[in-house]
């Protein structure tokens, strides 16, 4: 394999690879040498007349280019593929290593296909940051192997040397949780900004956002009156209970994020999780700062923070049942130290079908991933999961199925109790 292939992705044969079917993971590593292993199973399936390749998108020096690219390869293969191809989430990591993952694709082709294929991934090598690997049986017929496609000056080339690939253990951390942090969660205002200065080149959005930050994020004297936030999934009543607590207690009512940046949020929701939560936490240090303000002629309630900009976040950048989530406790359910930290923050929740009922009966449109909360029950698990285990200050659950009225009462009881007002 040539050198400079390999430093793309370093320590290649302690690298673990993934390829998700049908929203499962199958792992398999790489090997010189073969010491009668098991063939991996998404290979053990695999007919002999059928070819597979991944796509494996390295991270170049410009990190908002790559993700931006990997949004965008997706739709390149979909598009340019021949359809019988078929299509699969893949990765490649070090097992426990932060940072190590890099994300693809998994092609499974046949004979038919193999040259449009081959055609479509020689391009793709010659052009964009990825690595590419075509898989075939062994001279035994038994095992397969790996080949690393190399560029060359004028072509494009199949490594001689090929790989054993061989079946692999579930790591004791799954692979999406390696770059959570500070890729799809950020723990400061510099980190987050430091990516929204990055997108004022390509995104000229970026730009009328950066303008709206507050010049200073350094904690104000803490506001004299008490902060509630009400978090919860969409339809589970913080509208109802936001509105009802500002006229019961006088209170100044903080919509998340912050209205200034309505303007721009559909623009950012198409951006690749990087871009798009950068935006979302950058507007938790705008509602902070309004916070900072109100807060000292008024309580202030607050529709929305970081708990739904991290548990969102989290949740959507892994994949599975809520096992595969970080465990309790990890660095990665932090509250950002340089943010404001509420008196009290209360997690409404409720059945799913009641939540469903709700839904139906507001008859808005819903946002693609509120789409996805109906539809893929484990993302809304792993949402609420991930709401409970953030820490600094936890959230307060509190059960949104009884009537507004009760659920208003409910939550006065514990902002007397917390906050005594
Ligand atoms: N406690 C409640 N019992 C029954 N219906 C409710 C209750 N709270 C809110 N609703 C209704 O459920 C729907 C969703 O509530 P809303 O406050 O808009 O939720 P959210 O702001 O969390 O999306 C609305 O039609 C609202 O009138
Ligand atoms: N402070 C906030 C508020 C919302 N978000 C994100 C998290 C989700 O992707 C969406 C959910 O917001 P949405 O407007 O769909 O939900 P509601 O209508 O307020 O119930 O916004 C965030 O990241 N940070």
């Amino acid at each position: 394999m040539s050198k400079q292939a390999m430093s793309l992705l370093p320590r290649w044969c302690s690298r673990i690879f993934s390829v998700e079917l049908n929203g499962a993971p199958f792992y398999f590593a790489v090997k010189e040498k073969h010491l009668g292993e098991d063939v991996p199973r998404v290979f053990r399936e695999v007919q002999n007349r059928d070819k597979c390749y991944s796509v494996l998108v390295y991270c170049s020096r410009d990190r908002i280019k790559t993700a931006k690219f990997y949004g965008e390869l997706k739709d390149k293969l979909l598009r340019d593929l021949p359809p019988e191809c078929r299509l699969s989430p893949m990765s490649s990591f070090l097992p426990n290593v932060r940072d190590s993952l890099v994300k693809g694709y998994f092609l499974k082709g046949n004979s038919d296909t193999s040259s449009p294929i081959e055609r479509l991934l020689s391009d793709l090598i010659q052009h964009d940051p990825v690595l590419v690997c075509s898989y075939s049986p062994a001279e035994d017929g038994q095992q397969w192997t790996q080949h690393m496609w190399s560029e060359t000056a004028s072509q494009v080339m199949d490594v001689a040397k090929g790989y054993y690939v061989v079946s692999s253990e579930a790591p004791e951390y799954h692979p999406s949780t390696l770059n959570i942090i500070n890729s799809d969660v950020f723990y400061s205002f510099d980190e987050a900004y430091d990516v929204m200065k990055k997108c004022g080149d390509i995104i000229p959005e970026a730009k009328a956002v950066l303008e709206l930050l507050p010049s200073r994020v350094e904690a104000r004297n803490k506001p004299d009156f008490p902060v509630i936030v009400i978090e919860g999934l969409d339809a589970t009543g913080k509208t109802t209970l936001t509105e009802s607590l500002k006229d019961t207690l006088g209170a100044t009512l903080l919509p998340s994020p912050p209205e200034c940046l309505s303007p721009w949020r559909a623009r950012f929701d198409q951006e690749p999780p990087l871009i798009r939560r950068a935006f979302y936490a950058l507007g938790n240090y705008i509602t902070a700062d309004q916070i900072g303000r109100e807060g000292m002629k008024t309580p202030v309630i607050v529709d929305r923070f970081w708990h739904s900009t991290a548990a969102y976040a989290i949740a959507t950048a892994v994949s599975g049942p809520v096992c595969n989530l970080p465990g309790e406790g990890s660095e990665v359910y932090c509250w950002p130290s340089d943010l404001f930290q509420p008196s009290l923050v209360v997690l409404l929740t409720l059945d799913p079908e009641e939540r469903k009922r709700r839904l139906r009966n507001r008859g808005q449109g819903k946002t693609d991933e509120e789409e996805e909360l109906d539809h893929n029950q484990l993302f809304r698990l792993r949402v609420e999961e991930a709401y409970r285990r953030i820490s600094g200050p936890a959230c307060v659950t509190v059960d949104a199925s009884p009537s507004a009225d009760r659920v208003l009462q409910q939550v006065l009881l514990l902002i007397r109790g917390k906050c005594h007002l």
